[in-house]
């Protein structure tokens, strides 16, 4: 086996808003290292494309476009068949349907989607592991605050899962397929559960950059309900660091960690937040003017409450303030 590089890593749903915010910082910082993205470029992966053709010019750096819920014969010919020639051992996964509005109206295709996407990579581990057992292959899943469900009581990792909608059901589910896999094939895996990210290339149906691109274009904000629904919310590479470190500590193989900032803010003061970082000179009035109220979800979670003490413990905080990551976001 020639290696021309230290390390084989798979990033799949590398196109979307945090994995392309991940190959565009580890491409560049790990240039020994190979990086594959395997993608089926569905609405959200649009913001990224022009990042990603800049990334088809590295070396370190390939890209497969494949639906990874229907493909496992082709997965499994990647990782399993050819590792000899990939020779991957790090998969990075980061594939799912994110959005919590649209799980609500097709929920059987987020959990056909979502559940498969991951089950497809856990079997080719398996299959992998029980063809050679010598070989460790690792996989950082990213899970997702919401599993826990609507909270008022503080949740570390241990928590229990109450999911409340057909999105945050199928993150919890796959948290706990994964956990079968660990008990009964002995795999390596390691669960992230961050809470709100937000940063460059991130689709506009979340609040985030829903509120921007409405700003910019003059049309009113949509709220959903009244408002009061609670979010923390992390600058994305302040996820990436702490991704980092998780990822380079051993000791994190087969842990959960919730991944968060403690800045909490309801979506209408987050809404008046952006407008007055967006126009230092609109008065309250004309701001209030900007905003919609819509009808709310079918269940909206009021607030999430997990303790990053984990994290924290590896040396991680969060760097970037809030007000800082939305004035860049709106330079940007
Ligand atoms: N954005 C957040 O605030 C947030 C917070 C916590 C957890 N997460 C989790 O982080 C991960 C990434 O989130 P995101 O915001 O970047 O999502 P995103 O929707 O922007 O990107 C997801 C990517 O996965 C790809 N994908 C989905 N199904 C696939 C399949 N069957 N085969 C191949 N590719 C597939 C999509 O094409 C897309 O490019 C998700 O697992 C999400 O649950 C996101
Ligand atoms: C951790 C999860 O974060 C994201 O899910 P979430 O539903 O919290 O994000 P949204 O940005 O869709 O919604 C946040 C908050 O704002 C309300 N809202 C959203 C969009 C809009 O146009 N108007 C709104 O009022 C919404 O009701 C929420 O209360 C992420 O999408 C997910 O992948 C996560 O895992």
């Amino acid at each position: 086996m020639t290696r021309f590089y230290d390390k084989y890593v798979l990033v799949t749903g590398g196109a979307g808003f945090i994995g392309s915010n991940f190959l565009e910082y580890f491409v560049r910082k790990y240039p020994n290292y190979h990086f594959t993205c395997i993608d089926k470029l569905n609405y959200a992966s649009q913001c990224s494309t022009a990042s990603l053709s800049v990334l088809k010019g590295y070396p370190n750096f390939t890209f497969i476009k494949l639906d990874l819920s229907e493909s496992f014969s082709e997965l499994r010919q990647l990782l399993v068949e050819d590792f000899p020639i990939n020779q991957i051992t790090d998969i990075v996964n980061f594939a799912a349907e994110s959005s919590v509005d649209k799980s609500f109206s097709d929920p059987l295709y987020f959990t056909r989607n979502n559940i498969l996407v991951t089950q497809n990579l856990l079997e080719c581990m398996r299959l992998l592991k029980q063809q050679n057992s010598q070989i460790s292959v690792r996989l950082l899943h990213i899970s997702t605050d919401e599993v826990y469900g609507d909270s008022d009581i503080l949740n570390d990792e241990q928590g229990r899962l109450l999911p409340t909608n057909p999105y945050a059901a199928t993150k919890a589910s796959i948290d706990l397929i994964i956990h079968s896999y660990q008990c009964s094939y002995d795999l390596s895996v390691t669960i992230i559960r961050p809470n709100n990210i937000y940063g460059p290339h991130q689709y506009p149906d979340k609040i985030v950059p829903v509120t921007i691109e409405r700003l910019t274009k003059g049309i009113k904000i949509p709220i959903h309900g009244i408002g009061s629904n609670k979010r923390r919310y992390l600058h994305v590479q302040d996820f990436l660091d702490a991704l980092e470190l998780i990822w380079q500590n051993d000791e994190s193989i087969n842990e959960i960690y919730n991944v968060g900032s403690d800045e909490e803010i309801s979506n209408l003061s987050l809404v008046k937040l952006i407008c007055h970082l967006y126009d230092r000179k609109l008065t309250k009035e004309q701001i209030n003017d900007k905003v919609q109220f819509i009808p709310d979800r079918n269940y909206n979670d009021m607030k999430y409450s997990t303790t990053c003490g984990k994290i924290k413990s590896l040396g991680w905080k969060p760097r970037i303030k809030l007000v800082d990551g939305l004035s860049s976001l709106l330079v940007e």
